[in-house]
């Protein structure tokens, strides 16, 4: 089934269907248009005080936790990741996806053991309810050799290795493109250290000591991807069809920062199962959280569902990075959101491990191959 948006007959509300790491869950969602975001729905946050002194740090933390246990979702401003970083990536990316297939088909991620590499189009169904996701992707997860906190390579715990999932041949098969994987490693690493810096945040939100997770993220799962959604021909915008570019899904891991460029199309469900448009904000990037720190959290923080279209006949681009903890390290629900009125709701999991299941259950339900 698809959902459309214009056909009268249709009910007001229609089921639709989200993959979890434990099964399929169902969420009635309104088939009226999405509507534009209220400030107070996904608002702007300013983190330039995560630099600032204690108490500017803590104002930022209450706004954060305001922000994550309402959508969960909020535009953050002032994130200290330069411009030109951005634009030099974002570049990247437009080569990378017009190069020919047969290129490209060298760094597939049918190669990959994770989920390293390039994603062709129409291959991936985030929402059974939804068609084929309309997206390429070529993405890359956490490598030690290239953490900005330098790693001593020989001196890497066992366990910690088990968990570690980069992969050389994404650089190997892209070595011809000119400063590819400096521009996407300069990248990566801007990120890494902003997510970093604002988990110090989070701690606070969570009435956590600043440090508490710097334990847990010394190897994080760090992954990064460059999402092309191609333009539409002006006669499938007329007939509003369907394609969507990436279905209905919550993201996996602790939070995800996401650069978008100017043509939209991010669209966030609301509590009462309305479309909201998440409207790019220049300068800003879109951080949302995921489903291992709502777990953690014993559900106070939301990992939102949402999901992309692109209805323009122009080319998008998103850039986002999933930011968790190292992935062999099991956590139960933090010592703050558990009383004795509000028990564990979890069982203690890695984050490895909850990312593991979600996938299998991907693999079992997916028709296409
Ligand atoms: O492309 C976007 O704007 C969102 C991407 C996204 O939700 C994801 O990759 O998980
Ligand atoms: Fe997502």
């Amino acid at each position: 089934m698809t959902l459309s948006t214009t056909n009268e007959t249709l009910p007001a509300f229609t089921k639709l269907e989200l993959r979890t790491a434990y099964g399929p869950v169902y969420r009635d969602v309104a088939t009226t248009p999405p509507r534009e975001c209220l400030p107070e729905e996904i608002p702007v946050i300013d983190v330039s005080r995560m630099f600032g002194d204690l108490k500017q740090r803590k104002s930022l933390a209450t706004e954060i936790r305001a922000a994550a246990e309402n959508t969960g979702f909020f535009y953050i401003k002032n994130h200290g990741i330069d411009e030109a970083t951005i634009q030099t990536a974002h570049e990247q990316a437009k080569v990378f996806f017009h190069r020919p297939e047969s290129e490209k088909q060298n760094v597939s991620r049918k190669k990959s053991k994770f989920f390293n590499g390039w994603l062709q189009r129409q291959t991936g169904r985030s929402s059974p309810s939804e068609a084929l996701d309309n997206m390429e992707q070529f993405g890359w997860c956490y490598d030690p050799k290239y953490d900005p906190e330098s790693k001593d390579l020989n001196a890497i715990p066992e366990d910690v290795k088990s968990g570690l999932q980069g992969e050389d041949f994404v650089w190997e098969g892209t070595e011809h493109l000119p400063n590819f994987k400096n521009d996407c490693i300069r990248y990566w690493q801007a990120n890494l250290q902003l997510a970093r810096r604002l988990l110090k945040i989070f701690a606070l939100s969570l009435d956590l000591p600043e440090d508490y997770f710097d334990k847990v993220t010394t190897y994080p799962g760090s992954d990064s991807a460059f999402n092309f959604y191609p333009g539409v021909s002006s006669e499938s915008i007329a007939k509003r069809s369907e394609d969507i570019g990436l279905g209905s899904h919550t993201d996996l891991q602790c939070f995800t920062l996401l650069w978008q460029d100017m043509n939209g199309g991010l669209q966030v469900l609301s509590k009462d199962g309305h479309w909201l448009k998440a409207t790019t904000i220049p300068g800003t990037l879109v951080v949302n959280i995921g489903d291992y720190l709502m777990r953690l959290t014993n559900d106070r923080f939301k990992s939102t569902v949402h999901r992309v279209y692109n209805r323009s006949t122009a080319d998008r681009y998103s850039m986002p990075f999933f930011f968790g903890f190292n992935f062999n390290e099991t956590c139960g629900v933090l010592p703050s959101c558990v009383s004795a009125e509000e028990p564990a709701k979890y069982e203690p999991i890695s984050c490895g491990e909850s990312i593991r299941l979600r996938f299998k259950q991907i693999e079992e339900s997916t028709t296409v191959a």
